[in-house]
C-alpha cells in the first residue's frame, strides 16, 4: 500500500503540488491524469524521492520512505518513462539488468532474470538478449523499458507516460499486456498519463490534478457518473460519456440467452466495441463466444442500458 500525506512540493515559492493526500492499495493500478503542468511527474517522482517533498510524509507498506535507505527504495520500486529510457550503447540484456548489477546480484542470477523477463514480455531471449535498443522497433523498446523498470521484482512500478511514444495500435497493445502483467505479477502500479482513456482503462482508481491540486481520486466509473468538479467533467467530455461506460464492462457480463445471427462476438470484448459492431451491422444482437465455444447473446438493448447515467 502506497500513503501519501499532505505531500507539498515547492520550487522557488511555487507550489506545484499542493497538499495531495491519497491512498493506493497493493496489486491496484492508480493513474494519474491531467494539464500539461498539473504536478503530475512532481508527484510520482516524490513517490521513490527522486524528488524530495517540501513537506508531508509517503509511506510504504506503513514505512515512511524518507526511513529507507536509496538502494532499498531502488528495489522496491520500479521506474519506466516515456520514450523507455533505455542506453542507447548497451544490449537489450545489459539494459534490463542494471539494476540487478546496481545491486550487486550474481552474473548467472541477472542472466536468469533477462531471460524470464524477455519471456514475459513476449521477445525470445536467444534473438533480442544480445540487441541493441536501436535494433528494436518502438514497441519493442517500449517492453525492455517496462523490463527493465521490472528487472529487481519491485513491489512497486511507477510509470510516467510509459505508452506516449507509440502509435495507437501498438499502443492498445501495450495497454493490454501491460494489464496482463500486473494480473500475474501483482504489481502495484502508478501511471502518469495525458490520455483520459487510457487513464479510464488502467486505473482501478484515477486521480485527477490541476495545477497541483488533486480534484478527484476515485473509480473510473465515479469519474465519469460523479464528476467532482467542472475540470473533471470536462476532462471527461459530455459526449463522451456514455461511451467512456461502456468501455469499462465485458460482453461477458451482459450475456443473455436467445437467438443472434451474424458473426460472434468474443465474450471478452469491452461493450463499446460490441455496441459498435450491432449499430454497424444494423443488428439488434450477436452471439457470443468464448474460447470459440457459444455462450449466449449480446443485445443493443443490454448495451444501451449500460451506457446510462449510473443511479
Ligand atoms: N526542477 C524544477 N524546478 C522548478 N520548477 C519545476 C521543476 N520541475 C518541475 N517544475 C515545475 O513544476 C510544475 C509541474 O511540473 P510537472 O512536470 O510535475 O507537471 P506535469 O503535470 O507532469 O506536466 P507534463 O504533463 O507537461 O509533463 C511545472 O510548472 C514545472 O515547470
Amino acid at each position: 500500500m502506497i500513503e501519501l500525506q499532505s505531500l507539498t512540493k515547492i520550487y522557488d515559492g511555487v507550489t506545484v503540488v499542493d497538499d495531495v493526500s491519497l491512498t493506493i492499495n497493493s496489486g491496484e493500478i492508480a493513474t494519474i491524469v491531467g494539464t500539461s503542468g498539473s504536478g503530475k511527474t512532481t508527484l510520482l517522482r516524490m513517490i521513490n524521492r527522486l524528488v524530495q517533498p517540501s513537506s508531508g510524509r509517503i509511506l510504504i507498506d506503513g514505512e515512511e520512505t524518507s526511513s529507507i535507505p536509496a538502494y532499498e527504495l531502488r528495489r522496491r520500486i520500479g521506474y519506466a518513462i516515456q520514450g523507455h529510457g533505455l542506453f542507447p550503447h548497451r544490449s537489450v540484456g545489459r539494459n534490463i539488468g542494471t539494476v540487478p548489477r546496481l545491486l550487486g546480484w550474481k552474473q548467472a542470477r541477472i542472466a536468469a532474470r533477462v531471460d524470464e523477463l524477455l519471456d514475459l514480455f513476449g521477445l525470445e531471449p536467444g534473438e533480442f538478449r544480445d540487441r541493441m535498443p536501436h535494433e528494436l522497433s518502438g514497441g519493442q523498446q517500449q517492453r525492455v523499458g517496462v523490463a527493465r523498470a521490472l528487472a529487481a521484482g519491485p513491489n512497486i512500478l511507477l510509470m510516467d507516460e510509459p505508452f506516449g511514444a507509440l502509435d495507437p495500435i501498438i499502443r492498445a497493445k501495450a495497454q493490454d499486456d501491460l494489464l496482463a502483467i500486473q494480473r500475474r505479477i501483482g504489481t502495484t502500479i502508478v501511471l502518469v498519463t495525458h490520455d483520459m482513456n487510457e487513464a479510464i482503462s488502467l486505473g482501478h482508481n484515477i486521480a485527477v490534478m490541476d495545477q497541483g491540486r488533486l480534484l478527484q481520486f476515485a473509480p473510473p466509473a465515479d469519474i465519469i457518473a460523479r464528476p467532482g468538479t467542472p475540470f473533471v467533467e470536462a476532462l471527461i467530455g459530455s459526449e463522451d460519456r456514455p461511451f467512456r461506460m461502456l468501455a469499462l464492462q465485458r460482453v461477458r457480463d451482459l450475456i443473455e440467452k436467445g437467438p443472434a445471427s451474424g458473426p460472434a462476438i468474443d465474450a471478452w470484448a469491452n461493450a463499446r466495441a460490441a455496441y459498435a459492431e450491432l449499430l454497424w451491422s444494423g443488428r439488434e444482437a450477436a452471439p457470443v463466444q468464448e474460447g470459440g465455444a457459444p455462450v449466449g447473446r449480446i443485445t443493443r438493448a443490454a448495451l444501451q442500458s449500460q451506457a446510462e447515467k449510473p443511479v
